[in-house]
């Protein structure tokens, strides 16, 4: 287990003091992926970096099973080191070395032999599904295999812990959504607890079973992330929250309003989905007992977290008013929220 126990950290600068991280408590239980977001300058970095010893904390500790990372040094730091990997937003490849070379540098510098070293090397090539691009040099890959040569040596050693600094953050979101399941997957595989620092909630969405949220230097709310999803309770949270699972409120307005001119009869459903209605079907179960009705989906956003479904969606619904009543009472038996807009 990661802890992390009344820590701050400033940094005397010639403009003065700069509280970088403040007052922090936060566990981290093991195999899990914990997801710590917050805007430029929040305290992030400096956090995670205190984990694996490259920032030290001005008071209050930070151990990993026990073990104290703030008071090791030398040899001792450099052997907890090797329990974590790292990853980078820019990737931090060598670039004069193939896929396969990059993979097998942590390896060489721990004392392996050559031939050890390039088995441990191909056989994690394949398992971030690089196999036969070991030969390439970084500069023919994509960005999303440059990022798997990073996570690949980043496991080359073999760690309990695999910290992200922001690592989908130059990648375009259909390869950082490649990336992430590959987190997810390599989380399962090998129970790596995984500390991933970010300014997108959707990567915390959908990744992370944990989230803190960092504010100028403090973590301002922390708990599993259906939780702070369903009921985010501070400012920063509610911003980050809102920009990933709803449309903007004017977005949404002038939707309906444009629906409510070009369908004038029709009825305008707002459903809300918490996460606790797993992966039922229950838009399609609900036209199927109210086969009169109309459904026009108008627009939405649906997230899948890792504990069920979350976001919004609006319909406009049209036919009998009776049977419209009954669909919108089983919306609201299967717990999804309703909310009529407009109702002729
Ligand atoms: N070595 C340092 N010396 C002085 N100030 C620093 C140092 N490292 C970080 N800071 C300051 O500490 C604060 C937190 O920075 P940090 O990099 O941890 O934030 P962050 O949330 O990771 O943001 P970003 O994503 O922009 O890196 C900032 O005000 C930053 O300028």
């Amino acid at each position: 287990m990661i802890e992390f126990k009344d820590v701050t950290k400033t940094f005397n600068t010639k403009q003065g003091a700069v509280h970088a991280v403040q007052d922090v408590n936060l566990k981290i239980e093991d195999g899990h992926i914990y997801g710590i977001v917050g805007y430029s300058g929040a305290g992030k970095s400096t956090l995670i970096r205190m984990l694996n010893g490259l920032e030290t904390p001005t008071t209050g500790t930070v151990t990993i099973d026990d073990v104290e990372i703030s008071a090791l040094g030398g040899a001792k730091l450099r052997e907890q080191r090797h329990k974590i990997g790292m990853i980078f937003q820019h990737f931090n490849l060598l670039w004069s070395r193939t896929v396969l070379q990059n993979i097998m540098f942590p390896l060489e510098i721990a004392g392996q032999s050559k031939a050890e070293a390039k088995k441990q090397a191909e056989h994690l090539a394949d398992l971030v599904g690089l196999a036969g691009r070991e030969q390439a040099y970084p500069s023919e890959l994509s960005g999303g295999q440059k990022q798997r040569v990073g996570i690949a040596r980043a496991l080359a050693n073999d760690p309990q812990i695999l910290l992200s600094d922001e690592a989908t953050s130059a990648l375009d979101p259909q390869t950082t959504d490649e990336v992430l399941d590959l987190l997810l997957d390599i989380n399962k595989k090998l129970h790596l607890t995984i500390v991933l620092i970010t300014h997108e909630m959707h990567v915390i969405r959908k990744i992370a079973d944990h989230v803190a949220v960092m504010e100028s230097g403090k973590i301002v709310e922390q708990g599993p992330v259906l939780e702070v999803f369903k009921r985010p309770k501070q400012a920063v949270t509610k911003r980050f929250v809102n920009e990933e699972v709803t449309p903007s409120l004017t977005d949404t307005t002038a939707v309906v309003d444009q629906l409510l001119a070009k369908y004038p009869k029709g009825t305008i459903v707002q459903l809300t989905f918490h996460g606790d209605q797993a992966k039922l079907p229950i838009v399609s179960e609900m036209l199927k007992q109210y086969g009169g009705l109309d459904l026009n989906i108008i627009e939405g956003t649906i997230h899948q977290t890792q504990e069920g479904s979350i976001g919004t969606l609006y319909i406009q619904l049209t036919g009998e008013q009776a049977e419209i009543d009954g669909a919108l009472a089983y919306l609201q038996k299967m717990r999804v929220e309703t909310e009529v807009l407009n109702r002729e």
